[in-house]
């Protein structure tokens, strides 16, 4: 039997294309169920404020095609005081929430399980963030979006790479993963991938950079060359690493670093039916009793995976394209 008649919605650390396309499936899906929907602004921070609204239908038209949230987003250090996650757990009680439905990454997944300690509602999490690093899913919503972004942009720097034959270090997002990195450079035929993955690099050591650098210019007179570097490859950041290649080969190297534009722009088709079909599912799943539960994709199928296990280990990136990348597409 159906117990819940008010679910909240927040979302939460970094936004991603695709947010609201969730929001406005959650929103849609529980009102054909008669379940009230609020809505929490600025992530966790809006159960610490008291900040939220009732989320109704127009609230939600003409959405799905948006970047960024609706209900905005934030990091949250209050939630990580000893006091509150129960302080968080008191404002759900307080306004009659039966649910939670957590829009976010892993970070946020774990801010939801130390919630549920003091909560006696349900919660369930859709993974939202570029990174695509949240284990129980195939991808998360707004990926796909930040892979084209960044394509587009390395496009354009090839054009210019070609005209100036110069080597070009552009950086890309992901925190500690490798996804975008490693799908933006296959799809746009970088000549070298740097990401976590690939192993540590070091200062002391660039010759796993440079030898298919003088490989290629030797043996296969490329006249433009990109390096896509996934942040937080090299100390000092990809500039450094830029200067350092310079100094040591003896050829300009320029750095982009591509940054937050990877976090907006419309959502990309696949980023809007992930979005619609996870928030649709959750609040399917809320009704059914779920609880403590990520609604994730799995080979096409929505699923649902322990909240718990969202973050346990590093999600791989593609062994295939890594191997291939680094015996092939490297030389
Ligand atoms: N261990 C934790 N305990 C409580 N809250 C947490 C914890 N880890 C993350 N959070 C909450 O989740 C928010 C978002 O986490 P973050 O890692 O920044 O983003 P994401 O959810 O995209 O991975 C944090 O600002 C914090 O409020
Ligand atoms: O916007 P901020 O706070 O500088 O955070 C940047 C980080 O957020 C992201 O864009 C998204 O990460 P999360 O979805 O895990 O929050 C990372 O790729 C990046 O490292």
């Amino acid at each position: 039997m159906n117990r819940i008649k008010r679910l909240a919605v927040l979302t939460s650390g970094g936004d991603a294309p695709g947010m609201n396309a969730a929001i406005r499936a959650i929103q849609l899906t529980a009102a054909a169920c008669n379940v009230e929907v609020i809505g929490f602004k600025h992530g966790y921070n809006g159960l610490f404020e008291q900040e939220y609204k009732t989320l109704l239908g127009h609230h939600v038209q003409n959405i799905i095609q948006r970047g960024g949230t609706i209900l905005k987003s934030a990091r949250c250090p209050a939630l990580q005081t000893p006091d509150g996650p129960a302080q968080a757990a008191a404002t759900l009680h307080q306004l009659d929430i039966d649910a939670l439905i957590v829009i976010g990454g892993d970070g946020s997944f774990r801010g939801a399980l130390e919630i549920a300690k003091h909560y006696q509602g349900q919660i369930i999490g859709v993974p939202g963030t570029i990174d695509n690093d949240v284990d129980g899913t195939d991808n998360t919503i707004g990926y796909a979006t930040a892979i084209d972004t960044a394509l587009d942009a390395i496009d354009k720097i090839r054009d210019t790479a070609d005209a100036f034959e110069r080597i070009f270090l552009v950086e890309l997002m992901g925190r500690h993963s490798g996804y975008i990195t490693l799908s933006a450079g296959i799809a746009a035929g970088a000549e070298q991938i740097i990401c976590p993955e690939f192993g540590s690099l070091s200062p002391d050591d660039l010759r796993s950079v440079i030898t298919p650098i003088q490989h290629a210019q030797l043996l296969l007179g490329k006249s433009s060359y990109i390096i896509v570097v996934a942040e937080n490859s090299y100390p000092g950041g990809t500039t450094a690493l830029a200067e350092a290649l310079s100094h040591a080969i003896g050829i300009e190297c320029r750095a982009c670093i591509l940054g937050h534009i990877q976090r907006g722009g419309s959502p990309v088709g696949a980023d809007r039916i992930l979005g619609t079909k996870l928030g649709a599912f959750a609040v399917e799943q809320l009704l059914q009793g779920a609880h403590l539960q990520m609604a994730g994709e799995i080979n096409g199928e929505a699923v649902l995976y322990p909240l718990s296990k969202t973050g346990e280990r590093q999600k791989a990136i593609d062994p295939f394209l890594v191997r291939w990348q680094q015996q092939v597409g490297s030389y």
